[in-house]
């Protein structure tokens, strides 16, 4: 569908649609979503395939509940059969009592007659109310636990995936794919299961009665309920095809309506003036809807209504063969008006089983999405090795190269230079030249795909992950806002540290220019930084750095890598940081920025150009060859140079 530009609807949205029908109409730029693939598949699948696979289906919904809960999995499926089999007792202590009431004599006798039958069946009845209320209770305790059990599985998986992972589209997709509707599906999977079971129960138990009562009525009743069952698989089906087909139109409405009520977006929506153009196309959308879902109610009415009529006929059938066998002598009446209580049981659960089986194989192909993903996320855990780390002395990058899946050329390319503890290390270079590449590499959060990294001489591949990743604090160029309170917010930057070693909270904000900022907040360190949720409160994009560098400085960590740390802080807050990141004996620091400035003290400037290392020194030795560093400092100070001149002439 992407690419694809339809024929635009009327804009004027009072002017009639005309019939054919406006599939893409607002935003036809949008492609469909991911999971449609799965709709388009269960709309081509007809209801007897869906039934073949129904075994394979319902043995992989008891497993997944019976890993989760036994005890609930087992009543669930246990009190349903065992009220099922009240249905067959309740039926055949009919029978009974029909026949005690429908025999001769004075009727005091009868109905005295008829007492135990009775007694059974109320017993039957109640008996059978209490099991289903008691399966009920069960099915309603195990379904969030299926949600909860699968959604943890996911989260603890996608949490410790290899971060490369991330970078390669496939992989985002599964994704996605799986936290959207394969997450919500294993719940629906096991409840359809149970419902299929209580269904498929209801039919078998109401036919066992049947048979015993006389077995010659089973065929009649399965002839008087089939159009029921038909009509009901006819317009279910019907229904989710047309649901479908709408997916793509209602997510358009939903996402129209996001960005008229959306905070994030209300500024932009006003500076433009874009509410007329948001509000024609919403009711554009809202009226297409409308169409189509009265179109669907009337191809609805229209099966309901021949369903109905042939349902009728059958009944009548029933009805005829009924006193043919009562004329005949061959069943007695008792048996006859039995057959007709057990007709309206066997309808409504043959109901039950046939949208079980619709929502059931529905649920399966969307939660194969989310063990698909599993699997392949399970591939990319990084295994690391067993080798303990505890600082360094120095970290040698022997030849190190990164290629981002699906790309050309090289983001780094076997670049060879030494980091040694105490240093202040800076990585120089112009935009998309590698800097951030090669931090992150420096960090272990990504492999090289060539070349080795050495902390004191030991592969980095053969260090404990767990352990090497506690030697490193990064301070990002692209940091989250986290919806925590400003404490947490730095204190996430070790949040299992004890008191101890390492600055408090408040020591690393004061460091990081961030103290006195947050002091200022209606409720200090605890202030909610989320204006979504009560109490919450904004930064400003120089206030979060600050804090960000906060949390770096926090997490203590013996080498610690600054991407871009003062990019949005003022002057004086950078002259604060920019104090801190000085020489340490115990650690090592590697700014990346492009204020060249605060790169003059470092002990070496790397700088790189299309991935590759092409000058290395110091400043002084930097600025005495005539190369890219020189050229992008020279800029960089005629700026400076330049805008004090002309200050100097508006004085
Ligand atoms: N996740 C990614 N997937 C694919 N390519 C990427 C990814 N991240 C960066 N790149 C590419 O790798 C190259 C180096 O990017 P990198 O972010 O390391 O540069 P940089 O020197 O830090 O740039 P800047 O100064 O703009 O921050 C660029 O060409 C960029 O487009």
């Amino acid at each position: 569908m992407a690419g694809v530009i339809h024929p635009r609807p009327p804009s004027d949205p009072d002017e009639p649609l005309p019939d054919e029908p406006f599939p893409e109409a607002a935003l036809p730029e949008l492609a469909d979503p991911h999971w449609m693939h799965r709709a388009t598949e269960l709309a081509h699948t007809g209801f007897w395939s869906v039934a073949r696979r129904l075994p394979a289906l319902v043995r992989e919904a008891i497993a997944l509940g019976w890993a989760t809960s036994r005890r609930d999995t087992a009543a669930s499926l246990g009190l349903n059969v065992a009220a099922g089999l009240l249905t067959t007792l309740g039926l055949l202590a009919t029978t009974g009592v029909l026949q005690q009431l429908f025999a001769a004599g004075p009727t005091p006798g009868r109905i005295r007659a008829a007492m135990p039958a009775l007694a059974l069946a109320a017993t039957a009845v109640t008996a059978r109310g209490a099991l289903t209320i008691a399966a009920g209770w069960a099915q309603a305790r195990l379904i969030p636990q299926i949600n909860y059990t699968v959604e943890r599985r996911l989260f603890e998986t996608t949490s410790v995936v290899e971060l490369a992972a991330f970078d390669d589209a496939g992989f985002a997709e599964e994704m996605d794919r799986a936290r959207d509707r394969g997450l919500i599906e294993a719940g629906s999977l096991v409840n359809d299961t149970v419902n299929l079971v209580t269904g498929v129960v209801g039919v078998v138990a109401t036919a066992a009665a049947v048979t015993i009562i006389h077995p010659l009525l089973l065929p009649c009743l399965l002839v008087a309920a089939a159009p029921e069952a038909v009509t009901a698989v006819r317009m279910a089906r019907r229904q989710h095809i047309d649901w479908l087909a709408r997916i793509t139109r209602r997510r358009r409405k939903w996402m129209l309506g996001d960005l008229m009520a959306n905070r994030h977006t209300a500024a932009e929506i006003r500076a433009y003036q874009m509410r007329d153009f948001l509000l024609s196309e919403y009711r554009l959308m809202t009226r297409l809807e409308t169409r189509a879902e009265l179109r669907l109610a009337r191809a609805q009415t229209v099966t309901r209504a021949i369903g109905l009529s042939v349902t009728g006929v059958a009944t009548f059938g029933l009805y005829l063969v009924l006193g043919a066998l009562l004329m005949g002598g061959v069943v007695v009446l008792a048996a006859a008006a039995t057959a007709l209580l057990a007709l309206q049981s066997a309808r409504s659960s043959l109901r039950t089983t046939i949208f079980a089986t619709n929502s059931l194989y529905e649920d399966a192909l969307y939660y194969q999405d989310y063990r698909d993903f599993l699997d392949r996320a399970g591939r990319r855990v990084p295994t690391g090795g067993q080798r303990p780390v505890d600082g360094f002395e120095r970290i040698d990058l022997d030849r190190v190269s990164l290629r981002y899946p699906d790309t050309d050329g090289a983001a780094v390319d076997e670049v060879s230079l030494t980091i040694r503890r105490g240093e202040v290390v800076a990585l120089v270079g112009e935009n998309g030249s590698g800097k951030t590449t090669l931090a992150k590499l420096v960090a272990g959060l990504y492999r090289p795909t060539g070349g080795a990294i050495r902390w004191d001489g030991v592969d980095a591949a053969e260090l404990d992950p767990r352990q090497l990743a506690a030697q490193v604090a990064v301070m990002s160029q692209d940091w989250w806002r986290f919806p925590f309170t400003a404490r947490q917010n730095i204190r996430v930057g070790r949040h299992d540290r004890a008191d101890g070693p390492g600055p408090s909270v408040e020591a690393a904000a004061r460091e990081a220019a961030a103290h006195d900022m947050i002091s200022e907040l209606p409720f200090g360190y605890d202030t909610l930084l989320d204006r979504q949720f009560k109490d919450g409160q904004d930064l400003s994009g120089g206030q979060w750095q600050r804090l960000v560098a906060a949390r770096g400085l926090y997490r203590d960590a013996r080498l610690l890598i600054c991407d871009e740390p003062s990019a949005a802080l003022d002057a004086r807050a950078e002259h604060a940081l920019f104090q801190h990141l000085r020489r340490h004996p115990d650690r090592a620091v590697v700014l990346i920025t492009h204020r060249l400035a605060n790169v003059r003290h470092a002990d070496q400037i790397f700088v790189l150009d299309h991935g590759r290392l092409v000058q290395h020194g110091d400043h002084d030795a930097l600025m005495a060859q005539d190369g890219p560093y020189r050229e992008l400092f020279e800029l960089q100070a005629a700026g400076y140079l330049a805008g004090a001149g002309e200050a100097a002439a508006d004085r």
